[in-house]
């Protein structure tokens, strides 16, 4: 006769809980929104020859994450919040040469995603997209 034996770590007194686990309680909540904006741009720093010295532009995407507890009506923020602090730093930049813009005089993405980030409160991170596939990310340490 073939005796099944149960592997140790199968066994178990009790049955799955369904309760949460203590790891939901020291969970982050982060809430995301992407703006979109068109700006002309150069690179002052790079060398003679490099094509982004020359003005050219590009269509900007900014990605902004917010993190915290949630409040009273289960947000981290209001979303309608969130606009109320980019759409005006959006307007800024829209349809502008960036290096004109203060704090923007060398507009790496780098340099775009952590002047937004400066401007934000409560604001974790800032992902500036150049295009599809160039994007440079800040994030409060
Ligand atoms: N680390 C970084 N590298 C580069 C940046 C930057 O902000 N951070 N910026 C540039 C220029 O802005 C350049 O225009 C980007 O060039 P590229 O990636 O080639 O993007 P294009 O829109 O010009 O794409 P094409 O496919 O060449 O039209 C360079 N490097």
């Amino acid at each position: 006769m073939t005796t099944h034996v149960k592997p140790a770590h199968l066994e178990s007194s009790t049955p799955a809980s369904t309760e949460p686990t203590s790891q939901a309680s020291k969970s982050v909540t982060r809430i995301g929104r992407t703006y979109r904006f068109e700006s002309a741009h150069h690179l002052p720093l790079l060398p003679e020859g490099h094509k982004c010295k020359n003005v050219h532009g590009h269509n900007y995407r900014v990605e902004v994450i917010v993190s915290g507890a949630l409040d009273a009506r289960g947000f981290v923020m209001d979303f309608a919040e969130i606009d109320a602090e980019i759409l005006p730093l959006i307007r800024k930049v829209d349809h502008r040469l960036l290096n004109d813009v203060e704090g923007l005089e060398n507009p790496t993405a780098e340099i775009i995603a952590t002047w937004f980030l400066q401007r934000i409160t409560g604001c974790q991170s800032v992902r500036v997209y150049e295009n599809d596939d160039c994007w440079a990310e800040v994030k409060i340490a």
